[in-house]
């Protein structure tokens, strides 16, 4: 996959970077608001002239406790963040020793990639039992909070709501929120 597009650098680890613009999050699906998510802060990384960074995690963390299926295998997922060209992806392995790490120790590893912003959605936990919230990234960090990309009749994208959609058997909406947003259009579902 990563052949396609040989530019974007992936680490399993946090490179430490001279500065960059950051954006955090599962990603299962990559669906619409995550591509705007993450147009948004390739864009901005641009703007300053620092590396774009999307830092995720496999399995994703609610794959990994059981309450929720996924929805994209990891090469796909990753095949969809480079297509929106970051110029770094991190993927973190989400396994026991990585939940059980506190939200501090996970903002230390962060402080590696130097990031001048992050830009994630106001509901984004972190740490162990989910105690980091963006009230304590921003103590530490310059946080760039994102308004959430909400389809036409006004409810918000999220993977949530695609896996329902698949399980309710309705796969052209599904596949409609995940489809690439390449030329910007409305998002009708
Ligand atoms: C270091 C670390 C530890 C985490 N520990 C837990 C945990 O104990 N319980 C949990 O439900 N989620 C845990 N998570 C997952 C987060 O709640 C969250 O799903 C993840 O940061 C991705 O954000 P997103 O869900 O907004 O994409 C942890 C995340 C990180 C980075
Ligand atoms: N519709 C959206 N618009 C903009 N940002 C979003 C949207 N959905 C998620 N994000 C942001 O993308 C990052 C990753 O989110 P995450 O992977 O948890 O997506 P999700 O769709 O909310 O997933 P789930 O429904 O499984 O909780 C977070 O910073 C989150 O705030």
């Amino acid at each position: 996959m990563f052949d396609l597009i040989p530019t974007t650098r992936c680490h399993a680890a946090m490179p430490c970077l001279g500065a960059s613009v950051v954006t955090i999050g599962a990603f299962d699906g990559v669906h619409a608001g995550h591509q705007q998510l993450i147009t948004g802060n390739v864009r901005r990384a641009q703007e300053l002239g620092v590396s774009s960074v999307v830092c995720t995690f496999d399995p994703p963390p609610k794959v990994f406790f059981g309450r929720a299926a996924q929805l994209c295998p990891l090469d796909e997922k990753l095949a969809r963040l480079t297509a929106l060209g970051p110029d770094h992806l991190v993927v973190l392995p989400f396994d026991e020793a990585l939940r059980e790490l506190s939200p501090a120790a996970f903002m230390d590893r962060l402080a590696l990639l130097r990031p001048l912003e992050i830009r994630v959605g106001g509901d984004f936990r972190f740490g162990c039992k989910q105690a980091g919230d963006v009230t304590l990234l921003a103590q530490r960090f310059d946080v760039d909070l994102q308004t959430p990309v909400r389809c036409a009749a006004g409810e918000v994208v999220s993977s949530t709501r695609i896996r329902g959609l698949r399980a309710a058997g309705d796969l052209a909406a599904a596949e409609t929120l995940l489809r690439p947003m390449s030329a910007p259009r409305e998002v009708r579902v």
